[in-house]
This record gives structure tokens, sequence and C-alpha cells, in this order.
């Protein structure tokens, strides 16, 4: 057990406290000395002044403007820093009788939801099961600029911390080495790692740090555009990893990996994201032994866990139910590295940001929606679609269901992320229960002869295409129209809006192009070339008049010459930032598979039998008459 006892008076005779940046107003080590000892102050009264006193500055930044225009950027950065800063304080770690709450709300909703076959209206928005002290806001990026980490370290000083710990349980396996590892090293390239970090691996393979330190050599590569000092930062990077090992289900190897992180951290002590890369069935084991022996007692603890989220309702209700009992809704990231992807994010800027689509987001002017991942690459067994939902469980619960949500959401009060969160959550509850007639799902033929063709057989959904109705006043009858599948003939990740035909449109006899295609449309391509696309109508040069359809095409590659961040940096960022916009809360989680239930029903009855289709296909013959059904015609596949 890491003591509490006050070390941070010790400081305070050698160093002096910078208050404020700009201008900076000095606070001598006596002020606070004088202010300790006027009062016999243990751990917790001394945290408290220094609170109050963060608060102070934070009220005087926000609200006295006595700096000049010039500063107005610094004066931000502070003020998003503390803010941060007081939020780690609510994420303190111990408070059962809220968890219990969480919980037993959890637990009713679920019940609630199981139990009434139209419950999509039947919560209140004030009886969402959870309360959120203080969210973050979306895009108030952190980056660790020199000065700012100087900043960082003397704000900081006065017994909180200002070290940042990073433990990657599952340190040997393919998603630490290929993504986790590298997209840190990419964060601490690029300055958004606080000056003071350490970065942990644990698995149970016994290695040396040097053993850990060559395996994430060997996947670290530099950006293209960020060449400089590359070798002497990766040295410096590796230099604050360790390693250790232990088992994944007992405290004796968590109280290490505590131990171990103390000795690295300080007497300050540090906030600690752990980063949980292990299998589903390692999962809980691994959750519960940190609860209990690795979270900091000093600074925050933020957990990531790893999709999928559960495989059907009832486990991940047990899941959750499990998690909630340890930890604070707010510590737990789920993470969908797919949500990370510029597109998602874009989805909210064009439609918020753009006055030529937001009054047209609604059902008078958009006919339908379509959200297409499509992928070339075959089914593994390494994939680990072991169960009998594959992709629904994989891709189609979080990542398609978040596009969704994120699409049509209501306008959230603000961009904090307990504000999107709520929003999502209401669209989420407002997806109508799915008709089975209305899902098409397959199921991909593995290369015939090949070791994965024995071990998948032919039942893992590989393919899954649906109708999806929105019920509510925005969305009343437009088709949400989905399509995911591997093996297929292309690698295409689009969302595509596509717009009414103009009422009375005065040139429907001059369109020579396909009229089914003279719609405008509005396309959000992740994949082959990110782009966003708008279809419109546009005379065809020459005598007479005659329509043809055009792409207004926003090439992301031609217009901004960086190396886009892999989708894991982004949310790695996101979750030292507190913004857990992008994460699913566990009543989202709930509610989209309460959706999905209906056909995990039908599978598991075998009243849904996937359609086979050939690797390199177009995928099932069905979907074509699912999209005919609700008069839509897929653009080239
Ligand atoms: N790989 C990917 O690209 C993606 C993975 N995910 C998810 O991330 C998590 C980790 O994925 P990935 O790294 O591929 O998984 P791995 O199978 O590579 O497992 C990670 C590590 O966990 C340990 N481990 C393996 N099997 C077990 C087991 N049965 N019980 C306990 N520990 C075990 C091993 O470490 P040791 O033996 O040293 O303890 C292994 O190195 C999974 O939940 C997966 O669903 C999500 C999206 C993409
Ligand atoms: O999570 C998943 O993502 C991959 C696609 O990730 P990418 O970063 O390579 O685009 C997908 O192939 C896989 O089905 C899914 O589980």
């Amino acid at each position: 057990m890491t003591s509490l006892s006050p070390s941070f008076q010790q400081p305070s005779v050698h160093r002096k406290m910078v208050i404020s940046a700009t201008p900076r107003i000095s606070v001598s080590e006596n002020f606070i000395t004088s202010a300790l000892h006027s009062h016999p102050l243990s751990y917790g009264s001394s945290w408290r002044i220094c609170r109050n006193l963060r608060g102070l500055k934070l009220w005087m930044l926000q609200n006295l403007d006595f700096r000049g225009p010039k500063r107005k950027h610094e004066q931000k950065n502070e003020i998003n820093m503390l803010q941060i800063e007081d939020k780690d304080e609510l994420l303190d770690n111990t408070e059962p009788h809220h968890q219990r709450q969480d919980l037993q709300q959890l637990s009713a909703a679920i019940v609630s939801n199981e139990s009434s076959s139209s419950s999509n209206t039947q919560h209140e928005e004030n009886t969402l099961p959870y309360q959120f002290e203080k969210p973050r806001r979306i895009g108030t990026s952190m980056k660790y600029s020199h000065s700012q980490q100087t900043q960082a370290s003397s704000i900081t000083f006065q017994g909180r911390p200002n070290f940042l710990s990073i433990a990657v349980i599952g340190a040997t396996g393919e998603l630490a080495r290929r993504k986790i590892f590298p997209a840190l090293f990419a964060l601490y390239y690029s300055g958004y790692l606080p000056e003071n970090f350490g970065i942990f691996g644990y698995s149970r393979k016994s290695l040396t740090d040097d053993d850990l330190r060559s395996m994430i050599a060997s996947t670290l590569t530099c950006r293209i555009d960020q060449q400089q000092n590359c070798e002497e930062k990766m040295e410096a990077f590796l230099r604050r990893t360790y390693y250790l090992n232990g088992g994944y289900d007992n405290r004796e190897g968590m109280s290490k990996l505590s131990a171990r992180m103390e000795q690295v951290e300080g007497e300050f002590g540090a906030n600690r994201i752990f980063y949980l890369s292990v299998p589903q069935e390692a999962l809980l084991d691994v959750a519960l032994s940190l609860a209990d022996s690795a979270q900091s007692q000093k600074g925050w603890n933020r957990i990531i866990i790893e999709k999928p989220f559960g495989s059907n309702l009832l486990s991940s209700h047990q899941l959750t139910s499990s998690l909630l009992l340890k930890f604070k809704e707010k510590q737990l990231y789920r993470i969908d590295h797919l949500l990370g992807r510029n597109t998602i994010e874009n989805l909210a800027v064009l439609r918020f940001s753009n006055l030529v689509f937001m009054p047209l987001w609604n059902r008078n002017y958009i006919r339908n929606v379509q959200v297409i991942l499509s992928e070339d690459l075959g089914l593994r067994t390494s994939d680990g679609y072991s169960n009998s939902y594959g992709i629904i469980g994989d891709v189609v619960h979080s990542h398609i269901f978040q596009t969704i949500a994120l699409l049509a959401m209501e306008p959230p009060v603000t961009l904090e992320g307990e504000d999107v969160r709520n929003e999502k959550v209401k669209l989420l509850r407002s997806i109508r229960k799915l008709d089975t007639s209305d899902v098409i799902v397959g199921c991909c033929a593995p290369a015939s002869g090949s070791k994965d063709a024995a071990k998948l057989g032919n039942i893992t959904p590989t393919y899954f295409a649906a109708a999806l109705f929105i019920d509510n006043a925005r969305w009343d009858d437009v088709p949400f129209l989905i399509k995911v599948g591997r093996g297929l003939v292309k690698h295409r990740v689009e969302i595509r809006i596509q717009f009414r035909h103009v009422p009375g449109n005065l040139y429907r006899g001059q369109i020579v192009h396909n009229t089914d295609l003279a719609n405008n449309e509005l396309i959000l391509r992740d994949a082959p070339d990110e782009a966003i696309l708008v279809r419109v109508n546009n005379k065809v040069p020459g005598l007479g008049i005659h329509l043809d359809a055009s792409e207004l095409n926003l090439l992301y590659k031609d217009k901004y010459n960086i190396e886009i961040p892999d989708s894991y940096e982004q949310l790695l960022h996101d979750v030292i930032d507190g913004d857990n916009h992008l994460f699913m809360r566990s009543d989202e989680v709930t509610a989209a598979w309460d959706v999905l239930s209906p056909v995990l029903h039908e599978l598991d009855k075998n009243n849904l039998i996937p359609e086979q289709y050939e690797l390199g296909g177009r995928g099932p013959d069905n979907a074509i008459y699912l999209w005919a059904k609700h008069g839509i015609r897929w653009m080239d596949d």
C-alpha cells in the first residue's frame, strides 16, 4: 500500500512555485509553508488548500483579463491544464457507494430493457444511470511544449502527481507490439506525453527490460514529416520503458507492478493508465486484480478496455457489472480503434460547423444514410472470431453503431465528452429493434485447403447488412443501411448521406446521367483515400443544357501534406487528455446490444443462417434484394 504521508512540504522549502505563466506571479515557499504551518495539516487538508489555490487561480485566469491580447493562447492552455488537474481530483479512486449505485442502476436498466419489447422511450434523461462531475471537452488537445512541461512541473509539485505511468498489460501480444507501443512513441515524439512518464509492459512471459526494449524497438518508426533526432528520441523513449512479468489473475503480480511503478514515479506518485491488451478470457482477471493492487493512490487511474465489449447483452452486462464493482464509470475507456479516424470526427465537424449541411440534417432532406466497411482481407484464425457472432461483436456493435450515433444524434449541449455521450445513448436507444427480415448475415468461404478453412468452418458471420430505423422526429422512416464485410472485392470504408430528389426539378428532362444518381450526396470516405466529396449536378459544357453529376472532392492527401496519425495514437491521446466522447459508456454498450439482440437470438435458433459468399466477391446475393426493398442502389462495389 502506498503511503499517503505528507511529503509535499519538503519541496516547498527548496522550490519557488510559479502559479501563473503570464504574468508570472511567484509565490514564495514562505507563503506556502506559512499557510501550512498555521494549520496542523494532514495530507488531505493540505491537498484541499492546494486545490483552493488552484481554484482561485483558475477563476482569475478565466475572469480577470490582466494579460495582453497576444497571451490569449497561453492563457487557454493554462486553463486547460488546471481544468485537467481539477478533473483528476474527481477521478480519485475510492467511492464504493457511487459504484454500487451505478451497478444497481445499470442492472435495473438492463433488466427493464430485457423485459420490454419497446423500451426505447422508457428511460427519462434524468434517470440515466450515470452522473458526471467534470467532463472533458473535445479537442482541447494537450501538447506538452517545452514551456508547458515546465509549467506542469511547477504547478503540480505541491503533492499532486505530474508523472504519467502507462501500463500495457499483455505487452507481448500482437496489438501491443504492432499498435500500442508505436502509438505511445509517436505521442512522445510529437510532444503529447508529459515530461515525466514511464511505460510499463506486463505479461506472463519472463523477459527483462532490455528484451521488451528490443521488442518495441523493432516496431518503431519515425514519421516521414518528423525525422529530426529520431534515433535519439527512440533511445530516450526506450529508456523509459520497463518490463514486469506476472500472472493476470493474482494480486501478487499486480502489486509487483505497482511497486516497480512507484520506484520509477518517485515520491509524488503518478496518474496511471492501464491498457488491458489481453484476450477477452483474461480481461476480468486482470481488471479485478489490478483494481485492488495496482491503482495509484495519489493520482487518477484510467482503464482502457479493448473490444469486443462482451459478445451479447448478457455477457456484456456481466462484464460491465464486474467492472463497475471495482471502477467508476468515468475510469473506463472502451477503445475501438476504428473510431479514432479523422472521418469519424469529421461527422460532427461537417454537420455542426457548416450551414450548408446543418439545416438539412433530417428526414425532410435526407433520403438514406449508408455506412459501409468493406474489407478485402479474408478471415484469419488470429482475428479471434471464435464465437458464432463474428463480425457483429467485432465491428457492428461498436464501430457501426457509434458511427450512426455520432452522425444522427441531436446537437449536444457542448462538445464535452459526457454531453456527447448523453446524446449518443439517446440516439442508440431510439433505434428500432431490428426486424430480421431487414438483416442479411453472410459467411465468407475461407480459401479452400487453408488451415483457417479447417478451423473456422462455415458458420462465423463475416458479413452483416441491415436496414435500421431511428424512431425519433428527426429520422422517422429514413433507412440507415449498413454493409460490413470481410473478404470482399474492394477495400472501402465510407459513409454516404444521400439527399432527396429536388422537388419539381426544372431540369429533370436534361439529366443525362442515371436519374437515380441525380440526388445530391455527401460522402465521407476513410478508405482507400481519405476524402470528403459532395455530389452535385452541373451543366455539361457546350450548346444546350445537359446536366451531369460531378463530385466536389476534398482529397486529404492533396490538401494536407502531413502524415495522419494512427487511430491508436489519436485515442491514446484522448485518454491521456481525459476526453471520453469516442469511448462507449456502459449504457451505450447496453443500448447497442439491445438492438442487436434479436439478430443474435435468431442466429442462435438457426432461424437466420449465414449465407455463404466467395472470397473476393461482392457478398451475399440477398443483400441486393435488401437494398432494393429500401429503394437503394449501391454505388459501384
Ligand atoms: N490485434 C489486433 O489488431 C486487435 C486486437 N484487439 C483486442 O485486443 C486484445 C489483445 O489483442 P492481441 O494482442 O491481438 O492478443 P494476443 O492473443 O496477442 O494476446 C496478448 C497477450 O495476452 C497473453 N495471452 C494470450 N492468450 C492468453 C490467454 N488465453 N489468457 C491469458 N493471457 C493470454 C499473451 O501474453 P503472455 O503469454 O506473455 O502473458 C499475449 O501476448 C484482444 O482483446 C483483442 O480482441 C482489438 C482490435 C485489434
Ligand atoms: O478492429 C478491426 O480493425 C481491422 C481494421 O483495422 P485497420 O487499422 O487495419 O484498418 C479490421 O480488419 C478487423 O476486422 C477489426 O477487428
